[in-house]
C-alpha cells in the first residue's frame, strides 16, 4: 500500500507549497499539492472556483483531492490550509505523518500579500487571517505529528528541519 512521507498542513502562508516541494526534491520522492489537484480537476484556479461555483462546492472537490493524494501518492503532500475542516478529511490523515507549519500573523501577512489568489482573503485579509489561524489552530495542533516553526526562517532551512524529523 502507498502513502506519502509526509503531508503538510497549516494556515495560508505558513509555507505547505513552498517547503513541500522542498522536502520531496531532498527526499528525490514526487510532490502534490492539493489545490493543484483540485485546479486539474475543474479546469480553473481555486479564485474562480470560489467566484463561480461557491466555497461548498471548492471544499468538495478538496476532500476528494486529499483522499485521492493519501491513497495514491507515496511522496510528499500538501493540503490547502483549510482542507482540515473536514471531519472525514481528519479521520482519513490518522496514521499519516503529518507536518503542522506554524506561523505567526506578521509573517502569514507578509507572505499572502495583498492579492486575490486566496479568496478567503480577499477582503481583509488581516483580521480574515488571524479569525482563521486562531480558529483552527487546535485542529492542526491536533493532527501534527511534528511541529515546525517557521518564523523568520527560509524554506530550505525548514525543508531540512522536516527531513531530519521522518521517521526513519
Ligand atoms: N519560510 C518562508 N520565508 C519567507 N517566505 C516564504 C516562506 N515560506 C513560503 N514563503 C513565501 O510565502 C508565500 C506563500 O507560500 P506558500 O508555500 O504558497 O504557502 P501556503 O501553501 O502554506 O499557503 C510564497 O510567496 C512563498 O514563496
Ligand atoms: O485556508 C483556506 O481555507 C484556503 C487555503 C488555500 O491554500 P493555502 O493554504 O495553500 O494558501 C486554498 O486551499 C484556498 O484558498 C482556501
Ligand atoms: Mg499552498
Amino acid at each position: 500500500m502507498t502513502s506519502p512521507k509526509a503531508v503538510l498542513i497549516g494556515p495560508p502562508g505558513s509555507g505547505k507549497s513552498t517547503v513541500g516541494r522542498a522536502v520531496a526534491e531532498r527526499l528525490g520522492v514526487g510532490f502534490r499539492d492539493t489545490d493543484a489537484d483540485v485546479e486539474a480537476v475543474a479546469g480553473k484556479a481555486v479564485s474562480d472556483i470560489f467566484v463561480d461555483d461557491g466555497e461548498e462546492r471548492f471544499r468538495e472537490l478538496e476532500a476528494t483531492a486529499v483522499r485521492d493524494a493519501l491513497a495514491e501518492h507515496d511522496g510528499v503532500v500538501s493540503l490547502g490550509g483549510g482542507a482540515v475542516l473536514d471531519p472525514a478529511t481528519r479521520e482519513l490523515l490518522i496514521g499519516h505523518f503529518i507536518v503542522y507549519l506554524q506561523v505567526g500573523l506578521s509573517d502569514a501577512v507578509k507572505r499572502v500579500g495583498l492579492g486575490s489568489a486566496r479568496p478567503l482573503l480577499v477582503l481583509n485579509p488581516r483580521s480574515r487571517l488571524k479569525q482563521l489561524m486562531e480558529e483552527r489552530r487546535p485542529v492542526y495542533e491536533s493532527l501534527a505529528s511534528l511541529t515546525v516553526a517557521t518564523d523568520d526562517r527560509d524554506p530550505a532551512e525548514i525543508a531540512d528541519e522536516i527531513v531530519k524529523g521522518l521517521p526513519s
